[in-house]
């Protein structure tokens, strides 16, 4: 089944009426940030709320991410040992940038003994990262791993490297679609990175639809107000769900049985475009059974 991953929307563990919101939003997920929207002062107790958040449940069909601090920080194994305990849909590991890095977090969730439950997400961030990325994402063939996605982080690229965060992001394009090609070769979730411009309407829906074109399941977003234009923009419209149902119903009939092309409504349609239409008629449906 899959699950509607449109739109994942941080927020800082530190800061309880956020996690006291979260509930009510209309976010597909929710990520529960532990590394950069929490000062270091603030970790402990940031841990505290998360635990006592997850732990609570009442997320319904929210897809809840803890995202850990880094494994070169001196917080990440505390991080995990709460996630061990509280049992979120996932962790989200920032700056993975090696397949040893992902076995340092397989050894860690065995010495836990951390529900199987659990699945693992990356941020792909670093230089690294985007170079290695089919490397990473090939280690989802190894079911101990629990890879489950990939999360984009343009902002931390760029401060590594210097690539300047443009609108329109021709700068971040390419890494942006190693990282999709990447994970769709191990049948990974891609999702993109956030926007921060908060007030910038156009803008986000611009990079929302972007995202969407460049193959991206969804995006991560930093602000409540950003939810609803990118659940929009990754939605399907009501035309392709049709479209996509009348594919696999002319495919059903027995004159195109036996056949790989046939023509629909004036154009020629291939087997391969039912693959398409069943996978738009998954989103819609697990988007209509999540009740949003
Ligand atoms: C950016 C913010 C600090 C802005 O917060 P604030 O000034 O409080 O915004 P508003 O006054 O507009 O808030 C209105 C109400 O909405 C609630 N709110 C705001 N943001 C969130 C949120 N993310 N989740 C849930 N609720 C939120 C406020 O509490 C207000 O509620 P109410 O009191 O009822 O009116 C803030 O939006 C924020 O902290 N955003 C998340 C920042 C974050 O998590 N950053 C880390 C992820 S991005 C990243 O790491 C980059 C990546 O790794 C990379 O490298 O690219
Ligand atoms: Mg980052």
């Amino acid at each position: 089944m899959i699950r509607p991953r449109r739109s994942l929307l941080f927020m800082p563990g530190s800061n309880a009426r956020a996690l006291e919101k979260a509930r009510l939003l209309a976010a597909d997920g929710l990520i529960l940030d532990l590394e950069d929207a929490v000062a270091p002062d603030a970790k402990a107790q940031a841990r505290e709320q998360i635990a006592a958040a997850v732990a609570a449940k009442g997320f319904g069909h929210r897809e809840v991410l803890v995202r850990i601090n880094a494994l070169d920080s001196p917080w990440w194994q505390d991080d995990m040992a709460m996630a061990a305990n509280v049992v979120p849909d996932g962790i989200l590991v920032p700056k993975v940038s090696s397949v040893e890095d992902i076995a340092t977090i397989v050894s860690q969730f065995a010495a836990l003994k951390a529900d199987p439950a659990i699945r693992l997400w990356i941020m792909i961030e670093t230089a690294r990262g985007v170079l290695h990325a089919e490397e990473l994402a090939a280690q989802a063939q190894n079911p101990q791993t629990r890879l489950a996605g990939f999360v984009f982080g343009p902002n931390d690229i760029s401060r590594e490297t210097g690539i300047r965060m443009l609108p329109g992001r021709s700068t971040m394009i390419p890494m942006m679609l190693n990282c999709v090609l990447a994970a769709r070769v191990h049948g990974l979730v891609a999702l993109d990175g956030p926007y921060s411009d908060i007030a910038n309407v156009d803008g986000l829906g611009a990079e929302c639809a972007q995202a969407r074109d460049l193959g991206f399941d969804g995006k991560t977003l930093i602000h409540p107000g950003q939810i609803d234009a990118c659940n929009a923009a990754f939605t399907p419209p009501a035309a392709d769900v049709a479209q996509a149902r009348a594919i696999l119903a002319a495919f059903e009939r027995p004159e195109n049985q036996g056949r790989g092309a046939i023509q629909l409504d004036g154009r020629m349609v291939e087997r391969l475009h039912a693959e398409i239409a069943k996978k738009t008629i998954a989103i819609a449906d697990a988007i209509e059974l999540a009740g949003r």
